[in-house]
């Protein structure tokens, strides 16, 4: 066998491969691998291609657009082909398709591109008669795609009709029908509820919910749109640029989006891509990287295209938030307040920007729904800062060996019979601070910033203090001799002095902090400060009752009982007065009862995006000063904060006429105090 068989064979094997991947994409909208992977195959057949000229083929993959419509739909032919965009992974990949740009375009120095988001959903053509939808369809092939005419009738965001009496008298409108994040998330968790598969990503749910044979159960699906660009059209005279374009689309009454810059050389162009990455991880939907297209629609024209896509446009992709990897090995780990958690862990995977090597699987439950085993390939997310996650597993390439994983029944830590409360779905080690796993990480959470903050004392000292049985309980840390920390493995005789330093300088705090510190279940910081502002005081604290507690803004009966629970254990306090004993205290704080603060009893719901604090600060902000924050509106609801691109929640709380309150009256709100 020769060399070229060899290629010839791959060459094979990957169109194959590929005419797979996109019929359960594009037709099924439910992919098998990450498109990190599909990627690299169509890479590599690129590549196969053109180092060997006289393999390629017409119908080549690296030749088509998408895949041919589902029978199921009425067929739509499109007059000028829906194309899709060729990808630039890096800079250099960016720069040498500006070069290619400008070689086409000679006598240009400095191109100037529009530069757009990459919505991550699918591409749609609506048809307008007269200013009249009249027909609506996918890409498809590119060549024919399917008619949703009727189920794209059911999404708000499309107008039926455009605005203006200009109009052409056939206009044919491209753009891109997404689903955002939080209807995504909805849509997925009712599915799970119903025992449903749920959706690969917002992407495919997107593609799944236009291409339904019902129009009903799209109008259940929250769907957005943003236009982008013209295809036919007639009686009409275009303006010159895709800028101008967009703001044509606007006046008709068609939604752009607000996130559109222009570039010109390749500073420019690099940092308005850096400036939508950083967005990205704020905005209420799925973008998968920067479209760029050169702004001069004559330019357009004359630099032309390729059967698979357009010479003047390139997306330049953002880092893969999902790649696939290995387990090679699933752990146990006991928590702080002795929950037993799987963790698996990974053959290391760079995604989402940062190497993962181990994720957590939560709970059994968590671990057998998702049915996660030693030597699986999984497909593992990272997103933004969100903690990265397994998102499924890929079957076909499951060992025939695997065996399901089980949890153990007695702590690895302490061999303590594992408990799991009724309708609980965390097990837990009983022993508490018998369990050395549980003392360590409790002395974690006790020295760790938002706490005693003491500096220095990291987690590898904390772990031999504890093995070599020097720290049972917080107060030990403070009766810790500079001998003793020297003796610790590659401890310096500074390091040492500096954290017996730092532990004198942490006796200074303040009550929410040593009441966070103590690590009681489900008192957080926010939890910790209300208690501290309502009683004031920490011997009051300690003898108050459940239906005391309740009555503080931010404590339900559980964590009243979690705190009542807490202070009844001897072991507790002892150790409480022993710190102070040791010196550990704090200034008294001013209590104030529930009633008298700002915002005791209001409800407020916060949506869409807000543009100088985050959601938590913003939640935390106002649960201090008395207000609950819920997640949904309702008749209860007293306000709702509408940041930008609020969606259903705002509409809802306009249906049901609840006071709205724009970020800066939220700001004055909270400053007032
Ligand atoms: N995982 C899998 O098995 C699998 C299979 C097939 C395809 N894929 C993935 O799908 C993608 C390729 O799909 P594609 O060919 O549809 O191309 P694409 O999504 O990469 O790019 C073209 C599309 O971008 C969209 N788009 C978004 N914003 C736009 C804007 N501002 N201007 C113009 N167009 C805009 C349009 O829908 C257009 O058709 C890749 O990311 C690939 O990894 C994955
Ligand atoms: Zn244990």
């Amino acid at each position: 066998m020769t060399m070229h068989d060899d290629v010839k064979r791959r060459v094979q094997t990957l169109r194959e491969e590929i005419n797979q991947h996109n019929q359960n994409y594009y037709q099924y909208d439910a992919p098998k691998i990450p498109d990190a992977d599909y990627d690299a195959l169509l890479r590599e057949l690129q590549l196969l291609e053109a180092e060997n000229p006289e393999l390629m083929s017409d119908d080549s993959p690296t030749q088509r657009v998408g895949s041919a419509p589902l029978d199921s739909f009425q067929q739509v032919e499109h007059a000028v082909p829906m194309l899709s965009l060729d990808n630039a992974f890096d800079d250099d990949e960016f720069e040498a398709f500006d070069k290619r740009v400008r070689e086409r375009a000679d006598g240009f120095e400095d191109i100037e591109y529009l530069v757009e988001p990459k919505l991550d959903g699918l591409a749609i053509s609506l048809l307008y008669a007269d200013g009249v939808l009249v027909r609506a369809a996918t890409r498809g092939d590119g060549k024919r795609g399917e008619d949703v005419t009727e189920n794209v009738k059911t999404i708000g965001a499309i107008p039926l009709s455009l605005k203006g009496d200009n109009l052409p008298l056939r206009l044919e409108v491209r753009g891109e029908v997404f689903m955002p994040l939080s209807g995504f998330q909805q849509l997925n968790q009712q599915a799970l509820a119903l025992g449903e598969k749920p959706f690969a990503n917002p992407r495919n749910a997107a593609a799944g919910s236009l291409r339904q044979l019902d129009s009903k159960i799209t109008a259940t699906r929250p769907l957005a749109f943003y236009s982008y660009g013209i295809g036919v059209v007639e009686g009409y005279e275009l303006p010159q640029t895709q800028q101008a374009l967009f703001q044509l689309l606007a006046t008709w009454g068609l939604p752009v989006s607000d996130q559109v810059t222009t570039a010109r050389g390749m500073q420019q162009c690099h940092q308005a891509y850096q400036v939508l990455a950083q967005k990205r991880a704020l905005l209420p939907y799925e973008i998968d990287g920067v479209v760029y297209k050169v702004n001069d629609f004559a330019l357009q024209k004359a630099i032309g295209f390729v059967s698979r896509a357009p010479r003047w446009a390139i997306a330049r992709k953002f880092p893969a938030q999902e790649k696939m990897t290995e387990v090679i090995g699933i752990d146990v780990q006991v928590g702080r307040t002795g929950a037993i958690t799987p963790v698996a862990r990974l053959a290391p995977v760079f995604v989402g920007g940062v190497t993962v090597t181990n994720v957590t699987l939560h709970n059994e439950g968590e671990m057998r729904r998702k049915d996660v085993r030693v030597g699986d390939t999984v497909i593992v997310r990272r997103a933004g800062d969100v903690i990265p996650e397994i998102v499924s597993v890929v079957l076909e390439k499951r060992k025939p060996a695997s065996q399901l994983f089980e949890m153990p029944v007695s702590c690895p830590v302490c061999g303590s019979t594992v408990e799991r409360a009724e309708g609980e779905a965390i097990a837990r080690c009983p022993a508490g601070l018998f369990c050395r796993a549980q003392v360590k990480e409790s002395i974690k959470h006790f020295a760790s910033r938002k706490a005693m903050d003491i500096d220095g004392l990291g987690d590898k000292i904390i772990e031999q203090l504890v093995a070599q049985d020097l720290v049972k309980t917080p107060a030990d840390l403070y009766r810790l001799t500079h001998e003793q920390l020297s003796s610790l493995e590659r401890m310096a005789d500074k390091s040492a002095s500096n954290i017996i330093a730092a532990l004198e300088k942490s006796k200074v705090t303040t009550l929410p902090k040593f009441l966070y510190a103590l690590g009681i279940r489900e008192v957080g910081e926010v939890t910790a400060a209300s208690l501290s502002s309502y009683f004031g005081q920490l011997d009051v604290i300690q003898s108050a009752t459940v239906e005391e507690l309740e009555k503080v803004p931010d404590v339900g009966p559980i964590v009243a009982q979690h705190i009542v629970a807490f202070f009844e254990l001897a072991h507790n306090r002892e150790v409480i007065a022993s710190l102070k004993n040791l010196g550990v205290s704090w200034p008294n704080v001013e209590a104030v009862p529930q009633d008298d603060q700002a915002l005791s009893g209001k409800v407020f719901v916060l949506t869409g995006t807000l543009s100088t604090m985050g959601r938590i600060e913003a939640k935390e902000a106002l649960q201090l000063l008395g207000a609950k924050v819920t997640g949904s509106v309702s008749k209860k609801t007293d306000y709702v904060v509408a940041g930008e691109d609020a969606g259903s929640k705002l509409k809802k709380a306009q249906s049901l006429g609840v006071t709205v309150l724009s970020e800066d009256d939220l700001i004055k709100l909270i400053a007032k105090d």
